[in-house]
């Protein structure tokens, strides 16, 4: 049995498109499944706990097998409500309109041929998973409903702190996304989102601690991605060569440069080159402490839910089950 958890507003409405495009499949092969239809922010996480908290507890040796449909952001919701990550294993089908984890995967685009593969799989891959504990906390995100923010986040593919997560706060509030997705020009929404928030940002400094040892003290930065897979917001990539079975983040530090240079440095990311530009430095550790001089918005996966000014970033290897 398989348990799918469908974002119908991913990408605008993409995710409920694709699902009535792969519902006949599975029909048509008569496996067996449940779907759920995700209503909000939040209703992911809450479906998801429910469903591993009653079906594990009831069977000492059942697997849960989820096939979630939706963007990085629906898988990000999925991770908060799994209690055993041992006992569940996750098919992903991206209906996105960034999916990072899909393209560093080299998923295929076709959503049909990554059921079958989801179905045929009977090993599941092992990748890392990340988690973010926020040691302090101020304002929290608009997208947020009521209740306290978890101090507790996963993350699969990365979390930031700084310019990075502001444009994902905002992108989550901004009306336009919709209207830009429908148009088909969902990019367009983060690169105006980002260009003012550019304009906006004010450089603060941070203290980096790698495994409780070494510290890299940064009087001005931007922002400090800390990444499991390479690709953040859309096919930047912050990270080339993150491994997501290693067992270590990758750090991409953007620190002191001018903003007129940022606009040069960004879009050489999306092939990696930005560590050419003086101010731009990559680490890694498997622990990371941030200290910000100021609370900043933090994102996992591009989910925000609070500023911070303090938080410790940890990397459980090979952690979650994948199908793929
Ligand atoms: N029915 C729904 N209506 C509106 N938002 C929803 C619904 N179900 C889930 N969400 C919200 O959708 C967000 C996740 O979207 P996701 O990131 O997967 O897709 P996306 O926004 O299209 O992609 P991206 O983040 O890559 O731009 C979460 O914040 C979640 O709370």
């Amino acid at each position: 049995m398989y348990y799918i958890i469908v974002n119908p507003a991913s990408k605008s409405g993409r995710g409920a498109k694709i699902w009535s495009e792969l519902q006949p499949v599975l029909d048509k092969k008569e496996i067996a499944y449940k779907v759920f239809f995700s209503k909000g922010v939040e209703h992911i996480t809450k479906l998801v706990r429910d469903l591993s908290t009653s079906l594990l507890k009831a069977e000492s040796d059942f697997i849960l097998k989820l096939i979630v449909l939706g963007g990085d952001g629906t898988l990000n919701e999925t991770l908060q409500g799994i209690s055993d990550f041992n006992r569940v294993q996750i098919g992903y089908i991206p209906t996105g309109s960034s999916n990072d984890m899909a393209r560093d995967l080299g998923l295929p685009r076709n959503p049909c041929e990554i059921l079958e593969n989801i179905l045929s799989c009977t090993e599941p891959v092992l990748m890392d998973l990340g988690c973010l504990t926020y040691d302090q906390t101020a304002g929290r995100s608009g997208g947020q409903t009521d209740g306290q923010p978890a101090l507790k986040r996963y993350f699969s593919v990365s979390t930031g702190i700084g310019f990075d997560a502001a444009v994902c706060q905002e992108a989550l509030v901004s009306r336009f996304k919709n209207i830009l997705n429908k148009l088909g020009f969902g990019k367009l929404t983060y690169l105006s989102i980002a260009l003012k928030q550019l304009l906006l940002a004010r450089k603060v400094a941070c203290t980096i601690t790698l495994d409780d040892e070494r510290q890299i003290n940064l009087p001005k930065f931007l922002f400090i991605a800390s990444m499991i897979h390479q690709y953040e917001g859309g096919g930047f990539k912050f990270c080339p060569g993150a491994d997501f079975r290693d067992g270590l983040i990758d750090i991409c530090a953007v620190g002191n440069i001018p903003k007129w240079l940022i606009l040069i440095a960004l879009p050489t990311a999306f092939s990696g080159e930005h560590y050419r530009f003086e101010g731009i430095d990559r680490y890694s550790a498997s622990k990371i402490h941030l200290e910000t001089s100021v609370p900043l918005w933090v994102h996992t996966d591009g989910e925000v839910t609070m500023k911070s000014s303090s938080i410790t970033i940890t990397c459980e290897q090979k952690k979650l089950h994948f199908l793929i």
